[in-house]
């Protein structure tokens, strides 16, 4: 038996976060007295509960099991079948109903989907209007795209991408609107040998017009050698977890924060903007949880050199909205909003549902690679970044501009993940090559 009072809650939560508009190209569903508080009140009139018997089983227990509940004016009943096409009142509200099966609902499914549609009282326009306010209201209507696919996706591939490939990636990424590419990163190539070419690269696109091309720079060395190939904005990486910094930079974080201060005053000095990474925001493949109070000591350091944008790394993907709250919350205390960057590995799928959380919360910014693809060398059991694609596709979904043309981008993962062997990352990209075209809601 399903509670009443459960199916309700169920309800009420998925109204709650699935706008009206996702579900207005499904087929038309013609049931005006479809309101599941209709149904509730209906269940509730027959004792408070509805019984799974009404799920697809035939007319006869059906009809018992009304009996037992004390209903026999069965002529009062709705039982519309569009092929009976049998039109009686509702013994709910009155009201005639056209449905496609029994006014009480045949599966759960039946219920969400009512749920869903705007026929009921509850779901009145004004109410939907605040339910949207509610929980969507805080999402910004711009949200600037970083695709980091050609620098983090392909730094652990083992294979070397040859640098045509590469240049010919980043370039049909830029096509797809997206404003800012993670081209490369002059980091010693002992370390990372996939990006040895980073100044060829750079070099190589130069002349590609309508996007910034930020690298990685981990030090003096490398911010030289960005500069001399062409780089026009840089990037610095620092951990909230000591294990983590000794493993990816060799040092500990107080060190790396001294090394990227001399980077920081050398880009100020040629004008060059800085972005700040900082890497293990909430979790560590080695130490385990790490309290937002280590984020904020980092974040504080990076603002105070002048970063001009700070990325917050789960870089092992093992955040839930439980920890990432929590750890923007401190850090929103001592890091201006517009200022902040989310950057998700999917290891355990939670990387959108930690994006919307940050979303909700004033964030602006959203780091993502193509297809998927990634993973730091220097961070075991680390999957890809959340998908570009699957990003895009949550976002037009909210309404939100990116300026990005998914169509464009799924084309760039096609075209890198046919060069790697591999199916495409994306969720949405997989998706959308398995329906035809006009069963997408794009
Ligand atoms: C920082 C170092 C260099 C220290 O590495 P080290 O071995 O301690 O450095 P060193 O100063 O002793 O130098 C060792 C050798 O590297 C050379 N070297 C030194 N610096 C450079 C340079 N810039 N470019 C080219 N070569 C360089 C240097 O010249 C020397 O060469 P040798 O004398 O042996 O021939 C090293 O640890 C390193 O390169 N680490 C980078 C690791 C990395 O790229 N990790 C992935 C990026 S971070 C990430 O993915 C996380 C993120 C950002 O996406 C966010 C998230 O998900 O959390």
């Amino acid at each position: 038996m399903l509670a009443a009072k459960a199916i309700d809650g169920k309800l009420s939560r998925w109204r709650s976060f699935v706008p009206i508009k996702y579900f207005a190209s499904l087929p038309a569903f013609e049931r005006p007295i479809s309101a599941h508080e209709d149904l509730t009140s209906g269940a509730n009139a027959l004792g408070g509960s509805f019984s799974d018997t009404f799920c697809g089983r035939n007319d006869a227990m059906e009809a018992e099991n009304f009996k037992n509940q004390g209903v026999n004016d069965f002529t009062s009943l709705v039982k519309y079948r569009n092929d009976e096409n049998i039109i009686r009142p509702s013994p709910w509200n009155g009201q005639k109903a056209v449905a496609s099966s029994y006014c009480f609902p045949n599966r759960v499914h039946d219920m969400l989907y009512m749920s869903l549609r705007n026929f009921s009282s509850q779901s009145s326009a004004t109410s939907v209007t605040d339910v949207k306010t509610k929980f969507l209201g805080s999402i910004p209507k711009f949200v600037k795209v970083v695709e980091v696919g050609p620098r983090d996706g392909l730094q652990n591939e083992k294979a070397i991408v040859p640098t045509a490939v590469k240049v010919d990636l980043i370039k049909m990424l830029v096509s797809s609107g997206l404003s800012v590419v993670e081209a490369t990163s002059f980091v010693s190539p002992k370390w990372v040998p996939q990006l040895a070419d980073a100044k060829d690269v750079l070099e190589a696109i130069q002349s590609v017009e309508g996007a910034k091309f930020p690298v990685l720079t981990p030090n003096l060395k490398g911010f030289a050698a960005a500069v001399a190939a062409g780089a026009k904005e840089v990037a610095i990486f620092a951990a909230a977890s000591e294990s983590f910094s000794m493993s990816n930079l060799n040092c500990s974080i107080k060190d790396s924060l001294n090394r990227y201060h001399d980077v920081a005053c050398a880009a100020r000095n040629s004008s060059i903007p800085v972005r700040g990474y900082i890497s293990c925001v909430v979790g560590c493949p080695v130490e385990g949880a790490v309290s937002p109070s280590q984020v904020v000591y980092v974040a504080k350091a990076l603002l105070a050199m002048g970063c001009t944008e700070i990325s917050l790394g789960d870089t092992i993907g093992v955040g839930t909205p439980g920890t990432v709250v929590p750890m923007l919350e401190a850090v929103l205390e001592v890091v201006p909003v517009e200022k902040l960057a989310v950057h998700f590995h999917d290891t355990y799928g939670q990387a959108l549902s930690n994006i919307l959380v940050s979303l909700q919360m004033g964030i602006r910014t959203v780091d993502s690679a193509v297809s998927g693809l990634g993973g730091c060398p220097y961070a075991k059991g680390a999957s890809g970044n959340v998908a570009t694609e699957d990003v895009v596709y949550m976002l037009n979904g909210l309404g939100v501009k990116t300026n990005v043309d998914l169509q464009k981008v799924i084309l760039a993962g096609d075209f890198i993940c046919k060069h790697l062997g591999r199916s495409p990352g994306s969720k949405v990209a997989k998706a959308l090559s398995r329906v035809p075209e006009n069963a997408s809601k794009l």
